[in-house]
């Protein structure tokens, strides 16, 4: 292939360098994938109203989401292992965002230490979280990612367990043993690499570990045991965007977990207006699944989104050229999103507002 220019290009050239396998667990998703496939599809179903003669000599995209001064308003989404993808891992995409004064949200499955990562960096690292049945487990990973000076926590609650994936359990996916979790404890992360035909070690490790009693009223006992701020990624409604300002959350990322939890809820793009009316601005409001283009951001923060998150094309790039590739992902994000404010005639943040987006489409399919 030529040289890439488009962050979908990246797509093929990841699927090219890597196992059938670590492709299937990196691209796919949940059930019959429908989810996975609307998250773009939501995206393309929006079009966009020009306006002419703004002045967009300098388009700004500048902006700060709770103490983290971005260049643009936009974050690599956590994702397991990175060095399923490249042996640089974490350490390779936190350097690739620094560059691009990206935030990058780590893992709790990262298969780099906090310490690793947070040397690699020069931009703000925030890290997620899955709530641990053992809560000495999850405390100490907080613990590890403070010293480190990560600055917010993302608790993900769209997951008490996850969720049966069709290609990893055809593949009987496992993680490699040399690619390790190792901000958690090896007797925690043990069965993660555990072959068991016709089974996917990830789902099967999960219901172990992860606690699905959790409820509202226990986000407290974290609260009290760390000062950092506090996100809650997986939130698609209303009710529960309610919630979790009532219960004092810093932020929600607006996320169906890149299609790879309940097959059949709505594209993220298409949850995000819901959600961001309900909070009326208390909260910063972000989103992933389906960002693909400088364009898509656009629309994202048109539909009150305070920041997006990129996953699987950060992954792209990594596999095909490390922190190089990863960071010419985010470079093409970067200035696609400073055409699409010009082209717009949006030259900052501020401008850009529902004004921006036509009547959706009709859906066709
Ligand atoms: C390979 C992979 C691993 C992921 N691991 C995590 C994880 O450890 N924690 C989490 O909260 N979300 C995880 N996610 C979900 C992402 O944070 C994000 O919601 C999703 O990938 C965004 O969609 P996109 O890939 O279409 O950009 C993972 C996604 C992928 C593709
Ligand atoms: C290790 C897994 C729990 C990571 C994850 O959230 C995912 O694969 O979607």
């Amino acid at each position: 292939m030529m040289k890439p220019v488009r962050v979908a290009d990246y797509a093929e050239l990841a699927r090219a360098a890597l196992p059938a396998r670590v492709w299937d667990y990196l691209d796919g998703g949940s059930g019959a994938e429908w989810t996975l496939r609307d998250n773009r599809a939501a995206f393309e179903r929006i079009t966009l109203r020009t306006r002419v003669l703004t002045d967009v000599a300098t388009c700004d995209s500048r902006t700060t989401v709770l103490g983290a001064a971005l260049a643009a308003p936009i974050g690599v989404a956590p994702m397991a292992y990175h060095r399923l993808a490249h042996d640089d891992g974490e350490r390779a995409t936190a350097a690739a965002a620094g560059a691009h004064g990206m935030l990058f949200v780590v893992s709790m499955f990262a298969s780099a230490s906090y310490a690793d990562i947070a040397n690699a960096a020069t931009g703000p690292l925030w890290t997620q979280l899955y709530w641990l049945r053992d809560r000495a487990a999850l405390l100490d990973v907080v613990r590890r990612a403070e010293d480190a000076g990560i600055s917010a926590l993302v608790l993900t609650v769209d997951a008490p367990r996850i969720a049966r994936r069709p290609r990893d359990l055809r593949n009987a996916f496992t993680v490699p043993a040399d690619v390790r979790a190792v901000n958690l404890d090896a007797p925690v992360m043990a069965t993660s690499h555990v072959a068991e035909d016709g089974t996917s070690a990830i789902e099967r490790h999960s219901r172990e570990r992860f606690d699905p009693s959790l409820t509202w009223a226990e986000l407290a006992w974290l609260r009290e045991r760390s000062a950092l701020p506090l996100a809650l990624k997986g939130i698609l409604t209303a009710e529960d965007a309610e919630l979790a300002v009532a219960h004092g959350v810093d932020a929600i990322v607006v996320s169906n977990h890149g299609g790879r939890q309940l097959d059949g809820v709505p594209a993220a793009v298409d949850a995000l207006p819901e959600v961001a009316d309900q909070v009326a601005g208390r909260v910063p409001v972000l989103v992933d699944g389906g960002v693909r283009t400088g364009a898509d951001v656009l629309k994202a923060v048109a539909l009150g989104a305070s920041a997006v998150l990129v996953g699987r094309p950060v992954l792209w790039g990594l596999a095909h050229a490390g922190a190089e590739g990863a960071a010419d992902v985010l470079a093409i994000l970067r200035e696609e999103l400073a055409e699409a404010m010009a082209l717009t005639g949006r030259p900052t943040l501020a401008d850009i507002d529902r004004s921006v987006l036509a009547v959706p489409r009709p859906r066709t399919r």
